[in-house]
Formats: structure tokens, sequence, C-alpha cells
């Protein structure tokens, strides 16, 4: 081997573990890609209106609202702040299983704030909220919980992308997500076209996002976008909340201890994530923690043959 081919295999073995230490500690952008979040975060707090509200229950089943309802729960900045604060809550909420991202009033939510967007309508800018928002919900979509999007009324731009940011999505009836981005003369930024590639696969994502096309609950379920449709709790009287039926759908898959829930999420999205064989080790490495634990023990202990 020549050194010449020597210093490149190093180079490519070094950006490779890099890439793995990121994957490993969640976050997408560091001070290499000229991102400092501090930085960032000051100049989105400027930008104030809503917020991102946190309700942790016994359950082990958090609520995520987002909430600005005068402006159809558009994204502030200083919301933007709290959802990576909120996202940093849930990282380490050991007792959590489930997570449930709605939005207050009736909506889900319209994107970004158009107030904010027109004030820092530069690259420069544009670029450093991009990152911003790609680390929380690429963070947020690794959590070590079940999430679904519960979307009621609109998910627009932003907050269309949101929804890709969860495990699942459920829409209420006369509910819509839509890519506007081309409409405004964008693509997504905020991580949800490599999201919805993963999800609907690339014809369809090239489809919604090329078209703009309003996805209703038909639709979202014919192209897998959606995983279930909710009944509009006030049609029928002393129907659940929507909540509850997000809650009882979810519960299906967060019933049992949180330790297995967290395993069992860390590796499909090893799966999802990595090359093969580190998917096929990290699977290993998860079970070696689960293998003779507390739960495997218990229901091997109430299993008779
Ligand atoms: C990268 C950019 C991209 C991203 O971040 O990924 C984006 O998200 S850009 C934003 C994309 N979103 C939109 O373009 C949606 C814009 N809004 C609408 O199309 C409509 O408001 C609506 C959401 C379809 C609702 O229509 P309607 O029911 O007729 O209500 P109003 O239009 O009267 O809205 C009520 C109220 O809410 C304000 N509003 C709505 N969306 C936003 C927003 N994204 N930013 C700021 N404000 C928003 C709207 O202006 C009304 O306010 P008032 O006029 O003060 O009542």
């Amino acid at each position: 081997m020549t050194a010449e081919l020597r210093d490149s295999s190093r180079e490519i073995l070094h950006h490779y573990v890099i890439l793995l230490q990121r994957q490993s500690s969640g976050f997408v952008y560091s001070s290499t890609h000229g991102f400092n979040q501090n930085e960032v975060r000051e100049k989105l707090q400027a930008f104030t209106g809503g917020s991102i509200d946190l309700l942790k229950q016994d359950s082990g089943i958090a609520v995520l609202t987002i909430n600005n309802p005068s402006r159809m729960n558009a994204f502030s900045g200083s919301m933007m702040v709290e959802l990576e604060e909120r996202v940093s809550q849930l990282e380490s909420w050991t007792d959590g299983k489930g997570l449930i991202v709605c939005g207050a009033a009736g909506t889900f939510c319209s994107g970004s704030d158009l107030n904010a967007v027109k004030a820092i309508c530069n690259p420069q800018d544009g670029m450093k909220m991009c990152m911003f928002m790609q680390d929380a919900l690429t963070r947020l979509l690794r959590l070590p919980l079940v999430s679904v999007a519960l979307v009621e009324g609109r998910a627009l731009g932003g907050g269309a992308e949101l929804t890709t940011a969860c495990d699942f999505r459920l829409m209420a009836s006369d509910s819509v997500i839509q890519f506007v981005h081309k409409h405004m003369g964008l693509v997504p930024g905020w991580g949800g076209a490599a999201r919805l590639v993963h999800i609907v696969g690339s014809q369809n994502a090239l489809k919604l996002l090329g078209g703009a096309l309003k996805v209703d609950n038909q639709f979202g379920l014919q192209i897998g976008l959606a995983d279930g449709v909710l009944e509009a709790s006030q049609i029928k009287q002393g129907a659940e909340s929507l909540i509850q039926q997000a809650e009882n759908w979810l519960s299906c898959y967060t019933k049992g201890p949180a330790p297995v829930i967290h395993a069992l999420k860390k590796v499909v999205l090893s799966g999802r994530e990595l090359l093969l064989l580190d998917a096929l080790r990290t699977e290993k490495d998860v079970f070696g923690t689960v293998w003779g634990g507390p739960a495997n023990l218990q229901a091997l202990a109430s299993k008779t043959y």
C-alpha cells in the first residue's frame, strides 16, 4: 500500500469514526460545521411567542404540545429553542416509554412563524436555523421512546416535517399534512425530506414535495405516511378525546418495562441509521443489556412447558 493510499484510508476511517460518534451522541452538527448552538439559540430567542409544553405522565407516556394558537401553532424562534430543551428533558426520562406530539387548539402546526422567517431571510441565518432544527428533530426521532404525531387540522411546511420526526403518525378526520415548501420557493430544511423518503419511498416523496400535495388521512394510509386514523371526538357524545385515542393506540407498543422499550427502539434505530455490520453489532450489545435481565427472568419464570 502506498503512503498516499494509507493516508486517504486513514482519513476515510477518521471521518467514519466521527460520523459514528455523532450518531451515538445524537447531535448532527458541531463546530466543525460552523455551528455554534448557543449563538443560534440566542438569535432565535429574539423571536418570541407561543410555547412548547411537556407533560410527563405516570403511565410513561408524555404529551408534547406545540402551543401558539393565534398563529396556527407556527414555530417562533423561542419555540424552536424550547423544543430543543424539551427534547433534552425527554432524553433523560428513564421511566418514559411513549410520546405523543400534538398541536394546541385543534390544529397541528403551520411551520415556521412567517414573521420570524421574514426577519432572518438571508442564507446564513437560514442555515443556522436549519441546523438547529435538524439537530432538535433528529434527537426527537432518536429518543428512546415510541413517538407518535397526532395530526389534527393542518400540518404545513415545518409542521409536516415535524410529523416525520416521530415514529408514527395518526391523522384525525379532516386533517391534512402538506409539504408546502415548493410554494414558498423552498425545500424542506428541518430534515423532513430525508425522513420522508425513509417513510414513503423516494417516488412518493417526490410526488408529495414536487406537487406540494395535500395528504388527507386516506391518502396518508395508502402511501404509508399515516399509521392510523382517529375519529373526530366532538361528533359522538361520550367519544374518547383524540389524545385518549392516541394513548390507547400507543399503549400496544409501550406495554412492558421501560428498559425493554428503550432497547427495542435502539435496535430499530440502529437498523435504520447504521450500516448492516454496525447495526448487527449494536443489536448484539443491546441484546446483552436485556438477556438475563429482570424482565427476561420474570418472563421465563412465568412460562410453563
Ligand atoms: C423552511 C420554511 C418552512 C420550514 O420552516 O420548514 C416553513 O414552515 S414556512 C411556513 C409554511 N407555512 C405556511 O405557509 C402556512 C401559512 N398559513 C396558512 O396558509 C394559513 O394561515 C393556514 C394555516 C392554512 C390557516 O388558514 P386559515 O384557517 O384561513 O387562518 P388564517 O390564515 O387567518 O390564520 C390564522 C392566523 O394565523 C396566522 N398564521 C398562520 N400560519 C402562520 C405562520 N406560518 N406564521 C405566522 N403566522 C401564521 C395568520 O397570519 C393569522 O393571523 P392573523 O391574521 O393575525 O389572525
